[in-house]
């Protein structure tokens, strides 16, 4: 226990070192089955095709897994074995490790993080599935010491396509419901994405992801090499 909480004390440490950094950080983010996974592995190695070191960060809460594990114990879901609110306070904690080890393995090794999924959807979790305001403020409170990405990228897809998406992909399943009410929750935590539209093809839809993030990739390099 004693060595858990050290660990966590030393990444806590090391995530306020980077706030007041300009740690390069592009996230996406969108409701499930909206193709952020599919473009953020693509975007990553795009930009290390283009020569520009940049790492893939997977940034998962948990509930898949936590599905699996409650379901090897004989209940039906995560829900039956922690409460709605026990699977948001650990998911909460969850991806604040993982969002934390992903920003802490791209600075040590010098690249840009690319996220697969950020801080706003952790926020989105909690209202679409009715966490409320105290526990909403208190992952405000912990997820601020992340920087701001360089750019937000919000995949917007309808939720009925993201719904066939999640079918077809057949390891998961979502409802509708929690779809709809994800993605407008997304439109309202959102102030400062750049929302492209995730309903074209992959290869489209990442022409639109690399157009919204080059510009400001190259100002950074322009800023690095002092013309600027
Ligand atoms: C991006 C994209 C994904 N897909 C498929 C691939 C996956 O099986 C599924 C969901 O994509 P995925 O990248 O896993 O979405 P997310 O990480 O947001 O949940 O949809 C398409 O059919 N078309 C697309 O344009």
């Amino acid at each position: 226990m004693t060595a858990l909480w050290i660990t966590l004390w030393r990444v806590q440490g090391s995530v306020w070192c980077m706030a007041g950094t300009s740690a390069a950080v592009i996230a996406l983010v969108g409701i499930d089955g909206s193709g952020k996974t599919t473009q953020a592995v693509r975007l990553a190695a795009a930009l290390c095709a283009a020569g520009i070191t940049a790492r893939y960060g997977p940034n998962p809460g948990g509930r898949r897994f936590l599905g699996r594990v409650a379901r090897r114990l004989g209940r039906p879901d995560a829900i039956a074995l922690v409460g709605r609110r026990g699977l948001l306070l650990i998911e909460a904690v969850l991806r604040w490790l993982a969002i934390a080890r992903s920003l802490v393995a791209a600075r040590l090794t010098g690249r840009i993080a690319v996220m697969d999924r950020y801080t706003p959807c952790q926020l989105v979790s909690i209202r679409a599935h009715g966490g409320g305001d105290r526990l909403e403020r208190l992952v405000r409170a912990a997820y601020a010491p992340f920087p701001r990405p360089a750019v937000i990228i919000f995949l917007d897809v309808p939720p009925g396509l993201a719904y066939d998406r999640i079918e077809q992909r057949g390891d998961d399943h979502e409802d509708i419901e929690y779809l709809n009410v994800s993605h407008a929750a997304y439109k309202d935590v959102l102030s400062d994405a750049v929302h492209v539209d995730g309903t074209g093809d992959p290869d489209t839809v990442a022409q639109a992801v690399w157009a919204a993030v080059w510009p400001g990739i190259e100002h950074g390099l322009a800023v690095d090499a002092g013309q600027s």
